[in-house]
């Protein structure tokens, strides 16, 4: 049973790796996933300087998933370059999250990603919920077109999006002409957290977390079947991307179901967070179960072929 897969021309081991926020912001982190059985590693979103984030509690855990406003602590780009530079290519595929907090700071940190002739993978992320006065680009079609052409036209090498949640079709719709606009833009990760739920204690009568009055990104079980939506959405859209799948995995069955609804690849945040980096090991035995009972050979033999009634 094969469970390997591509991103462009690299070729992962696994279809499973980290949700770009979670086992990511130190490279100690960045090299527990990269010794783990995850078949690839993204790096926490990064800014041009370093970020202390919001105050904390800023995660939490809760019964069917998690809520977090860490806004966007990470230790500047450079140190994100750092690791680019002296990675190992050959092991497995390395994307780099950048959040820059403007265009050009944007256009500035892919630049000098770039500049470093190394295959990583850029993943732009156009979604982070909570930076305090940053309202998200991937919310603003006529911003978020803007910033692509730019970005696209400064990029000689192909790169991917972090796209929030829709939950519209005509905002699907939108979204995916404006990324069929842009031939290197050649993944779309889908999606981010939910923005701006709430979890409150009852005993305690209280929010979870600190920042903005205890609103946050929700993940976890909760966010799954706007996840699938979202994944296969952008599949039947935007047929000249592969689209990697995020939210609700917590086992080898929402693997399963990512692909089938056109994921190439997944990511895990939530469940990673809780369970460490065991949990690579545990789902892709899981996915390749499934597999086996069904009766495929490789991920090619079930991907994108969700049936319809
Ligand atoms: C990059 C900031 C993000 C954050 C954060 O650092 O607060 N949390 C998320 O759930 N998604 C993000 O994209």
């Amino acid at each position: 049973t094969d469970i390997s897969t591509h991103i462009l021309d690299q070729r992962m081991r696994s279809p499973v790796y980290n949700a770009s926020g979670v086992m990511c912001r130190e490279t100690t982190e960045l090299e527990a996933v990269r010794h783990s059985d995850a078949g690839a590693l993204v790096s926490k979103s990064c800014t041009l300087e370093a970020r202390d984030g919001n105050p904390e509690p800023r995660y939490a855990a809760t019964p069917f998933g998690s809520i977090n406003s860490m806004g966007l602590p990470n230790h500047g780009y450079r140190y994100y370059l750092d690791y680019a530079a002296h990675y190992d290519y050959t092991d497995k595929p390395l994307f780099i999250s950048i959040s820059g907090l403007s265009l050009a700071d944007n256009l500035h940190m892919l630049d000098a990603f770039q500049r470093l002739k190394r295959p990583l993978l850029p993943e732009v992320n156009l979604s982070c919920p909570n930076v305090p006065g940053k309202p998200q680009l991937g919310y603003s079609f006529d911003d978020m077109a803007t910033a692509l052409t730019a970005i696209h036209a400064a990029m000689d090498i192909p790169f991917g999006v972090k796209l929030p949640p829709y939950f519209d079709i005509s905002h699907f719709e939108m979204a995916a002409e404006i990324f069929n606009r842009f031939e290197r833009l050649k993944f779309l990760t889908c999606i981010n957290s939910i923005g701006n739920g709430l979890v409150v204690d009852t005993d305690s009568e209280t929010v979870l977390i600190k920042p903005k009055n205890g609103l946050g990104g929700i993940g976890g079980d909760y966010v799954l079947p706007t996840a699938l939506a979202n994944v296969n959405t952008f599949y039947r859209l935007c047929p000249d991307k592969q689209i990697i799948g995020c939210g609700g995995i917590g086992a080898g069955e929402q693997v399963f179901q990512h692909i089938l609804c056109g994921a190439s690849a997944v990511q895990v945040g939530t469940r990673l967070w809780e369970e460490g980096a065991g949990l690579f090991t545990r789902l892709n035995q899981e996915l390749v179960a499934i597999m086996q009972r069904k009766g495929y050979q490789c991920l090619a033999d079930f991907r994108g072929k969700l049936c319809t009634l």
